[in-house]
């Protein structure tokens, strides 16, 4: 410190994605808890849009009455780790966004290019505002929304894995038709034109497949310490 000075520690920006299931919501909320971070939830931004088109309906087998109307929703999301939210014109959607019929509608929402430049303009302005720090969760933080993130994880775990987390967290499902799903959005995810999900070149790879959730924790703790510390 030049002037003597006490050093403060700098906002962080953390990039966390991969695809479905690998644990990018509970790493990214527990991560962003204990180091005082905010934390926000791309995905849920895509599935609250896909929500209000599904909700007014929109023709979304025709990308060009999605894009038409792609500016018309007003989303709102709240950055509080321990009490994330998510409204759409003021109507909270934290549970409506998560049924089935969302989640298969989403990718194809979400390859969108205006749906995507609205929801990336809005993810990049609540990330300029986050004071002290934030971790990111998505697909493509890492590559397009936040490329000068000071650390950009890229989850990935074993389908089977995967769906038997997925399916473990509603009741009666069937592991191997929720694996089939899986495979089939992440297919769809990773070979959209615009922004698809990928690791970026400068990203930290982890595989959760053996690990249990506070080892996947522990680890993005210790990466982003060591980045505070300029290590
Ligand atoms: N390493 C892990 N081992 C076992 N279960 C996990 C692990 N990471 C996450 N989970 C569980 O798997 C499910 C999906 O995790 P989530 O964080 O929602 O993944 P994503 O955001 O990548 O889709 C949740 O029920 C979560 O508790
Ligand atoms: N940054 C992002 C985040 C999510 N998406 C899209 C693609 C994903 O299939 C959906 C839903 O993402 P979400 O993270 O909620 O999905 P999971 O809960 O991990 O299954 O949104 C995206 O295109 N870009």
């Amino acid at each position: 410190m030049e002037n003597g000075a006490a050093p403060t520690a700098q906002p962080v920006i953390v990039a966390i994605d991969g695809p479905s299931g690998t644990g990018k919501s509970s790493t990214s909320k527990a991560v962003a808890a204990q180091l005082g971070l905010s934390y926000l939830d791309t995905g849920a931004q895509y599935r609250a849009i896909t929500w209000w088109m599904v909700t007014n309906g929109i023709d979304l087998t025709d990308p060009t009455a999605i894009a038409a109307v792609a500016g018309k929703p007003e989303i709102v999301s709240g950055t509080d780790p321990l009490a994330p939210t998510i409204t759409v014109d003021g109507y909270d959607v934290a549970g409506p966004i998560r049924t089935q019929e969302v989640t298969s509608k989403v990718s194809a929402v979400s390859a969108v290019p205006e749906v995507r430049t609205r929801i990336t303009e809005l993810q990049r302005s609540i990330a300029a505002g986050a004071e002290g720090g934030i971790v990111v969760e998505g697909r493509d933080i890492g590559t397009t929304v936040l490329p000068d993130a000071d650390l950009k994880i890229f989850l990935t775990a074993s389908p089977e894995a995967r769906a038997a987390r997925r399916s473990g967290e509603v009741k009666g499902s069937d592991v191997a038709a929720t694996r089939e799903a899986l495979i089939q959005r992440d297919a769809a995810d990773s070979s959209r034109k615009t922004s698809p999900l990928a690791k970026a070149g400068d990203a930290v790879e982890v595989d959760t497949t053996e690990l249990t959730l506070a080892q996947v924790i522990e680890c993005v703790v210790t990466l982003v310490e060591e980045k505070r510390a300029g290590k």
